[in-house]
Order: C-alpha cells, then structure tokens, then sequence
C-alpha cells in the first residue's frame, strides 16, 4: 500500500450535508488518497449537541464541542454549519491559520464574500463554495475557470430546490403549500429558516454569488430584487396550466445597458415568473435545479441536477475537498479570488420582460378601450387578450380580464397597474405575472 501523507480534515457540523460528507470521506478514503496524493484523515466533527441523533453513525470519538481547537489542528475545514455566527469567525480563524476552507454556506458568502475572499487572497489560503449554489450541479467551477475567457450575458435559473418542489407539487398534483412545504422539511430541502427559502432570501442569496462569478464583479445581496412564492396561489397555479403556463421561482442575473452612461450594468432578481409548459425549466420537477447560461462565444448551455438534499450536496462539497487536498499535495499559489470590476447594479423598474395582467372587471361594453388606452398611455403594448366568459361566479357583474403584454419595461409597467387598479371599470387587480424565457 502506497505510505501517502495524512491531510487534516475538520468537519463544522454533521446535520443533513456534514453526515453524508463525514460518511463519503470515511467509506471511500482510500480511493480518495489515490486520487489526491494523501490520505483525507477526518480529524473530528464539531457540533453543539453530542448526544443528537445522528443520519450517519460515526465513531462517538470523533465528534467534539470544541470547534476552534479541531480547526487550530487541521489543514483544511470544511464549515456546513449554516448561518452567519459562529460560522464566519470559525472559517477566518481557519484561514487566518493557514487552512484550505471549503464551506456550501450562501447567507455567509452573500454577507460577508469580499471580506473572506481578501483575507483568503492576503493570507493565500483558497475558499472553495460549489455547494452554496445549486448543491450537486457543477456550476459556479465552470462560471469561474471553463467560461472565464467568454463573455456571459445572462444567467437564469430555478436555484432552490424546496420551492421548486413546494410549486412544482401545487401544479402538478394540486397539493396545498403547507402539505408540499411539510414533505420538502422532511427530504431535508429547507433551510433551518424556511423562511430563507419561501420568501426568496436563498435564491437570492444564490443569484448573488451567480452574478459576481458570471459578472467578475461585486454584488451587495440587498441590491437584489426579490419576490418570494407566499403570495403564489393554487388558482394562480391552474390559470397558469389552463394558458400554457407552469410557474417558477427564478433567479435572473443579466448584463444590461446602463440607460444613464450607456455602460455595462447588471440586473439582478429573484421571483416567481410564468414559463412556458415547452421551456427546458418547465420539466425541472421536484427538488431539482436547472441553470441556463448564455454567452457570447458559447451559446446557450443548461445546467441541471439536484439542487438540495443532503448526499447531493455532499458529492459538491468533496469536489471541492478533493480540489483543495491537491493543491496542498501540489503546493504553490492559490487562485486570486477577490479581483472583480464594480458594475452598477440597475433596480428591477430597468429591466424589459413581458407580462400578464388579470384583472376583474365590470362586464360592459367599452372596458376592453378604457383598460387599452391605460396600457398605451404608458407604452406598454398589448399582445393578447383573453376575456372568460361570465358564469355563475361572476354573478356580480365582473368577468376576468387577462392581458398578455408585449415586452415592455417594468417602471413602466408599474405605472400601468397603478392606474388601472384607479380606474372605475377596473374592480380589482387579481394579478401580475413576469414571464421569463421567451
Ligand atoms: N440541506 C441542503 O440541501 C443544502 C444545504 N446547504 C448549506 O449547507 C449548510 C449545512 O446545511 P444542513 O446540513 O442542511 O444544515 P443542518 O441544520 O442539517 O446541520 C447543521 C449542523 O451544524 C451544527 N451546528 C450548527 N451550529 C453550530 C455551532 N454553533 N457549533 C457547532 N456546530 C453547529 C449542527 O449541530 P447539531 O446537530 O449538534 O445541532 C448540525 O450538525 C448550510 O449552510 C446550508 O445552507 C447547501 C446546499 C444544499
Ligand atoms: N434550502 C435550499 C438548500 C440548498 O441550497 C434549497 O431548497 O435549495
């Protein structure tokens, strides 16, 4: 047997990713060593409760309270804690002592990315991330290193898994919210805060990390537009069925002109958005998640895989194990990973999409005009109508209304809806849809 050197590896949690990269790192260490050129030796697990119920059994002596002396002994730690503190002081301690740190944490990369990257770069230790986007799909390698000589414009895709599965349950088998929500916590999908996930702060968190690697800028996450899927309805769902439409939560981040400087500027924005039922990112069942790119040189390329679950998740997290392992085996200089441009971060008012709007109105004759001549005061122009017919429901005098837009600009579209929710032959706005991937 080849006599390989031991890497030190500290693991920070052992909860749905931890156990299962615990478990891979355990089972599959020889061919691991052959791979990399050193033994990966799991040094100890920190957790906060050492008598938790375990979805891997590990040997009892591994696990330890005391994360700042586990990370003090190893060489590389792989932080699958979760939440801002104490996660970011753990990995600066880590990196501070020299230690590689590979961690699938997207709240802290979003808050706290340019301050661990500068001190990775200062102290020339290296940060890997791939699971904190998209868990098991290779994205965020191939946005930094294959596609870093193209020139991306567009990055859009469904990256949360749980709210892909909460959407894609209602649509296709009419569950309620609550019902998928519950089966979702139980695949392990949600985030301790499900919150996080249902109103959007993960995508978000995710199109941030998308956008400054595609972007090779800086993108703050409170500079991101961001709608969640609470206010997503089952009547909402099967309008969208009837018409053709599945919806999706999307994370969106594109290049776009600056209307001020006529420079480059970005767009970057999380929400539920109709797709059609043909789109590529309608059959994105599940838990799954799927990344468009587009580049200049490249074309068009899709991304697709599980995007949450425990092993998923894991497989990501010991690419980036295996990656760091040889560069220590390797030596030499790290990648620079804090070198970027600042591009102006444009608010949503600046982006053009199309739009459905479905509103009640009264059922008499002239409404079609007064709502067309609303839309076309603003400049948005109309690309559809579709009026349902009047049943019992609509006993009270109103039909729905649904108009279909052109691609107009959303400032201006904002306008539109402000004034017809105004407008006397107009009872209600029911609802606003952006629809994406045209
Ligand atoms: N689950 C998923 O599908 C995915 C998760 N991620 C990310 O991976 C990371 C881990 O997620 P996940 O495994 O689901 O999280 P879990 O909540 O399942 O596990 C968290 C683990 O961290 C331990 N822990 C938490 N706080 C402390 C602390 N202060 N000191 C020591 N240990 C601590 C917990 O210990 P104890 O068990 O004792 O409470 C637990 O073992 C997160 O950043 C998440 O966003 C990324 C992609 C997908
Ligand atoms: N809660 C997240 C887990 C992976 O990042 C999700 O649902 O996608």
């Amino acid at each position: 047997m080849t006599d390989y050197r031991n890497l030190r590896v500290a693991l920070l949690g052992a909860g749905s990713v931890g156990s299962q990269t615990a478990r891979l790192l355990l089972e599959h260490a020889d061919e691991l060593a052959s791979r990399v050129g050193a033994r990966l030796e799991l040094a100890g697990v920190a957790v906060r409760n050492l008598s938790a119920t375990r979805d891997v059994q590990l040997p009892a002596e591994l696990y330890t309270t005391d994360a700042e002396a586990l990370i003090e002994s190893s060489d590389i730690v792989v932080e699958l804690m979760g939440g801002i503190e104490p996660a970011r002081t753990y990995i600066i301690q880590a990196l501070t002592s020299g230690a590689d740190v590979i961690t699938a944490n997207k709240a802290l990369l979003a808050e706290h990315g340019t301050e661990l990257f500068a001190l990775a770069d200062r102290v020339g230790a290296q940060l890997y991330y791939e699971a904190s986007v998209a868990a098991a799909i290779p994205i965020l390698r191939p946005l930094r290193d294959s596609l870093a000589g193209d020139r991306i414009n567009r990055v859009m895709g469904i990256v949360n898994g749980s709210t892909n599965y909460i959407l894609d349950r209602m649509d296709r088998y009419g569950d309620s919210a609550e019902d998928a929500a519950q089966t979702a916590l139980e695949l392990g999908f949600l985030e301790a805060d499900p919150t996080l996930d249902v109103e959007g702060f993960d995508a978000a968190q995710k199109v941030t990390i998308l956008a400054s690697l595609a972007f090779h800028t800086r993108v703050p996450v409170s500079a991101v537009y961001r709608e969640g899927i609470t206010g997503v309805t089952l009547d909402q769902i099967r309008a969208a069925k009837n018409a053709g439409y599945v919806i999706k939560l999307l994370a969106i981040a594109e290049r776009l002109t600056d209307p001020e400087t006529g420079a480059d500027a970005i767009s970057a924005r999380v929400y539920p958005a109709l797709i059609s039922r043909e789109h590529p990112l309608a059959s994105v069942y599940e838990g799954k998640n799927a990344v468009f790119v587009e580049a200049e040189a490249a074309g068009s390329l899709m991304f697709y895989g599980a995007g949450a679950g425990g092993v998923e998740t894991a497989s990501a997290v010991m690419g980036d194990l295996v990656s760091a392992a040889r560069r220590h085996v390797a030596g030499g200089p790290g990648l620079a990973q804090n070198a970027h441009a600042d591009l102006p971060l444009l608010p949503v008012g600046a982006i053009n999409t199309r739009y459905h709007i479905t509103l009640r109105v009264a059922d008499e004759p002239g409404v079609l005009a007064r709502v067309a001549s609303v839309l076309a005061t603003h400049g948005v122009s109309v690309e559809n109508v579709l009026q349902t017919v009047p049943d019992a429901a609509d006993a009270d005098g109103t039909a729905t209304l649904v108009i279909g837009t052109h691609t107009a600009r959303e400032a201006a579209l904002a306008a539109t809806v402000k004034e017809l929710a105004v407008i006397g032959v107009v009872r209600a706005v029911s609802s606003v849809l952006r629809v994406e991937g045209i």
